[in-house]
């Protein structure tokens, strides 16, 4: 057996003990050792494999497979193929997500040389995804079980090997990563100051385990995990500017909060005590004040519980709120995206799997999901980590693969964002096709700046060129050269019924909506009050 077999074979090994069940390899040369090793793995069946052209794409691929619980490995060539690694990663290392990316290097005699494809790959991710740097005949280290991992594998000539791999490893039970917050639940907080939890990306059912039984009103983000029972408040981002938020004395923040600019002013309110739970990620120091970090008890039962009449009061101004928008939402003469967020919301079914990409989807998704029940099981994911625009197709295709149960796998993101990863759309005739349907909200352009200060218009004349970014992209012409089924919807009805139509593959629905109106309707949604 050649040296760079073994260490591949060695590799693949590691892997498999690592808890890897799903490896998506990039084409090249260097890394064909790895490429062959994980071909004979796959067809013994201790793995699944998937190809992708790009290797950006088929980084974040393994991150979406890896946030659903299957945890993945991406395998690349050396040179520019691994650079293309880092915005997957770098959206690992902030999201707390346990993804492997393993990069096939050149030899030792030839790093600082001119040879063909050779780069300095060792820490080439900064200090967020440290290099473990192995050598023919080193040991494989192992894996850590909750950050992202980048193993870089010097392999020499010959680089085929011999022959196919016959004695590969029985397969193990992956060991199932616990998410820190699993089965585990805050230590007793005392009842008293008038409380809100505000749960961010990946805050889990603690938070709202915690917000029922104190009985506070809960501010969870879409990819809380937590958006479910009588505590979440659907327009609470609005609430934030009325008196009631005026009246917060004590906020308990649980996961990793990055959606709205009212929640950040709270939390840096000078007057009101924050309570922190260890937040997700590389980077997990609070960017506020944080007056007491709470750990993880064990299951407490005695959460004591406050006066309801508090979480009642915000209640009842949810739905008057909420009341107010979806008139305000109706009175609108041309289909609006909140109502396509909550078209989308509303078809998530029990057990469903809802993956949002940043920007303003996420946002009116965040004013539009209605009571969703404990129990049910549905999953809403998202990059938020660093928001990132970019593989956010390939990250929702991940998911979709990596939880096949899901009931319904749905995908809601901006034009942009769509247009970003598009190469996400490319699925050769012998991969794994995901029942997905990608619900592109098409408003030719970023409209998030609409709502931001550049979205003044003191700056119309300069605004689409360089924050608009309009295209024209025909997304029809785009789905078809990749044979992806693409459906256009003009109304309302006809979203709903492409959304209750699922072609049981990877599909395409299109909604045009106007982004010329969107500071104004953003405006007036932020004016209501209870
Ligand atoms: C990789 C990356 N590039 C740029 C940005 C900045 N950015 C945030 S939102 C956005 C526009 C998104 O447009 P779209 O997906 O159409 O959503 P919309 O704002 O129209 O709702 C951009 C460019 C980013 N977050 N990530
Ligand atoms: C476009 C980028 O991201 C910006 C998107 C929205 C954020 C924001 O202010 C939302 C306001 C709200 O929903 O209340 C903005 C921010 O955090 O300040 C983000 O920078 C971007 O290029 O970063
Ligand atoms: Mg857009």
């Amino acid at each position: 057996m050649t040296p760079s077999t073994a260490t591949a074979r060695a590799v693949v090994t590691a892997l498999l003990e690592a808890g890897v069940r799903e490896v998506v390899v990039a084409p090249g040369s260097r890394n064909a050792p790895l490429s062959f090793a994980l071909f004979d793995a796959a067809a013994a069946g201790r793995l699944r494999l998937h190809t992708r052209i790009d290797e950006r794409s088929a980084g974040f691929l393994a991150l979406g497979l890896t946030k659903v619980g299957a945890r993945a490995a991406v395998v690349c060539t050396s040179g520019t193929a691994v650079a293309n690694l880092h915005p997957a990663l770098l959206e690992a290392a902030h999201a707390g997500v346990a993804m492997v990316a393993v990069t096939a290097d050149r030899p030792a005699r030839l790093r600082g040389t001119g040879a063909n494809q050779t780069t300095d790959q060792v820490g080439v991710f900064g200090p967020l995804v440290p290099t473990l740097d192995l050598g023919p005949g080193e040991p494989v280290p192992v894996f850590p079980g909750s950050v992202p991992t980048h193993l870089n594998v010097r392999l020499d000539d010959p680089l085929v090997p011999e022959d196919p791999w016959a004695d590969l490893p029985d397969a193990v039970d992956p060991p199932r990563e616990q998410h820190p917050w699993r089965g585990r639940h805050l230590d007793p907080i005392d009842p008293g100051p008038r409380t809100v939890v505000v749960a961010g990306d990946d805050a889990g059912p603690p938070a709202r385990v915690l917000a029922e039984r104190a009985g506070w009103p809960l501010l969870a983000e879409p990819s809380a995990g937590c958006r479910t029972g009588r505590t979440p408040l659907r327009t609470y981002r609005l609430l934030l500017a009325s008196s009631l938020a005026e009246r917060v004395e004590r906020v308990v923040v649980m996961g990793h909060p990055t959606l709205s600019r009212p929640v950040q002013a709270l939390l840096a309110r000078p007057d009101v005590e924050v309570l922190s739970a260890p937040s997700p990620g590389v980077w997990n120091q609070r960017p506020f004040a944080v007056d007491h970090e709470i750990g993880w008890g064990e299951p407490h039962p005695d959460q004591a519980a406050c006066d309801p009449a508090w979480l009642e009061e915000w209640q009842a101004a949810d739905r008057a709120v909420g009341a107010q928008l979806d008139r305000l939402l109706a009175a609108e003469p041309d289909l609006t995206p909140h109502e396509v967020a909550g078209a989308v919301a509303a078809a998530v079914p029990p057990g469903g799997l809802l993956f949002v990409g940043p920007s303003n989807p996420v946002r009116d998704l965040d004013l539009m999901i209605r009571g969703w029940a404990v129990g049910d099981r549905r999953k809403v994911l998202a990059n938020r980590g660093l928001a990132g625009i970019d593989g956010v197709v390939s990250t929702a295709v991940g998911a979709a693969l990596g939880r096949p149960h899901s009931s319904r796998a749905i995908a809601l993101v901006g034009d942009v964002t769509f247009l970003h990863d598009a190469n996400g759309l490319v699925l050769g005739p012998q991969e794994p096709e995901p029942d997905l349907t990608i619900v592109v909200v098409n408003d030719d352009g970023g409209s998030i700046f609409a709502t931001l200060e550049q979205g003044d218009p003191a700056h119309a004349d300069r605004f689409d060129r360089v924050f608009g970014t309009p295209h024209h992209v025909d997304l029809a012409s785009l789905c078809a050269a990749t044979r992806t089924p693409h459906w256009r919807v003009e109304s309302l009805p006809e979203l709903e019924q492409a959304l209750a139509s699922p072609n049981g593959g990877l599909e395409v629905v299109e909604v045009r909506v106007r982004r010329d109106n969107r500071r104004d309707l953003d405006a007036r949604i932020r004016g209501l009050r209870p």
